[in-house]
């Protein structure tokens, strides 16, 4: 097999993986299940995901991103060497280029660590990128010319809003709100409300299927389980969307006094143009409903939701790996 070009989203929630002329051929939960005396690695991804609260004793499911951060990376590295051979890294003829787009704010000795890892699965080039700017290449939006474009991308550990123009960010602010707060939040709010504790898996499937943050969303409810807090049972309760909405009032409005900040540093200009072609969401938070009316009353210019809001960081990896010359893409050493 011919060398690949290869780019990876290493996501709070979800590793993705584009290879050249394949598309998009990964994208799993970053979730890793060890056993914890031995630290063996029992399972990657999807099938660790669905260990995820349901463990026993010796066997612990680990997210090892969290809140935009790696929180452990010796399993991150054991992640990310498993997706790379999942998608045929000890296969390939020769080693291929890869593009990492990252946490924002991670550490040299992090980025080190990363580069390891990929050398170590085969890469012959190890590439480090900022996120927003593969975001906004990947939802399709020339950054390339002399003029403003604003994306707000929304993950599972972190909010990252950039500024750019000319192939470069401008202004940019990371906050750690984002999917993994919003269904914190839900089960804070469950648990003061209705003394239920519910299980993190149970709390994003209720922001997935009823979730709304705008008045004129989503009507919806649905029975959730989880344990009485005051008698230790199973119980049932029917919750509604607009009761989310009240769950994730605050963090949705970090999320916009976020965006707000970064509109007032950004040069006259540039927010001109902003008013003209608007603000594009990606990332998986992008697909709360109600959230893209909400901001455009709140910051007053257009939202606009990206095509396919997942994989616009991740296409973004493939398209940047494209155009080297272009982009400015960190060459880790
Ligand atoms: N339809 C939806 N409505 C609301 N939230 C959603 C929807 N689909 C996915 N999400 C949320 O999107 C988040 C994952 O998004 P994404 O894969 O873009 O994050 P990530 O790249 O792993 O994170 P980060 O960029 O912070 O490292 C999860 O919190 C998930 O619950």
């Amino acid at each position: 097999m011919l060398s690949k070009d290869i780019g990876i989203d290493l996501g709070t929630a979800n590793v993705s993986i584009h290879v050249k002329g394949r598309g998009v051929v990964l994208d799993e939960p970053s979730v890793v299940a060890i056993e914890s005396d031995s630290r063996r690695v029992l399972a990657v991804g999807e099938e660790a995901h669905r260990m995820v609260g349901r463990t026993p004793g010796n066997i612990v499911a680990i997210r090892p991103l969290k809140d935009g951060v790696i929180a452990d990376f010796e399993i991150t590295e054991l992640m990310l060497k498993a997706f790379i051979e999942r998608v045929g890294g000890r296969t390939w003829f020769s080693r291929p280029r890869i593009l990492i787009c990252a946490p924002t704010n991670i550490t040299s000795v992090e980025q080190k660590a990363i580069r390891e890892a990929a050398e170590r699965s085969g890469a012959r080039e190890v590439y480090l990128e900022e996120e927003p700017k593969a975001a906004a290449i990947g939802a399709g939006m020339d950054i390339f010319q002399p003029s403003g474009n604003m994306v707000v991308d929304i993950g599972g550990g972190t909010t990252d809003v950039a500024v750019l123009s000319m192939g470069d960010v401008v202004t940019a602010s990371s906050i750690k709100v984002a999917g993994n707060r919003f269904d914190a939040e839900i089960m804070k709010y469950i648990k003061n409300k209705y003394k239920l504790l519910i299980g993190e898996r149970t709390s994003e499937e209720i922001k997935l299927k009823i979730g709304t943050v705008y008045p004129e969303g989503r009507k919806e409810s649905m029975d959730i389980r989880g344990r009485d807090m005051v008698t230790g049972l199973p119980i049932t309760v029917n919750f509604r969307s607009a009761e989310v909405r009240e769950a994730l009032w605050d963090s949705v409005t970090a999320i916009i006094q976020g965006a707000k900040a970064v509109l007032e540093r950004t040069p006259p200009e540039l927010s001109a143009d902003i008013i003209d072609r608007g603000v594009t969401l990606t990332g998986g938070g992008a697909l709360l409903d109600g959230l893209d009316a909400l901001m455009s009353e709140e910051l007053r210019v257009p939202v606009i939701i990206a095509e396919d809001p997942m994989h616009c960081v991740v296409k973004g990896t493939g398209m940047m790996l494209d155009n080297l010359d272009k982009v400015s893409g960190k060459k880790l050493r």
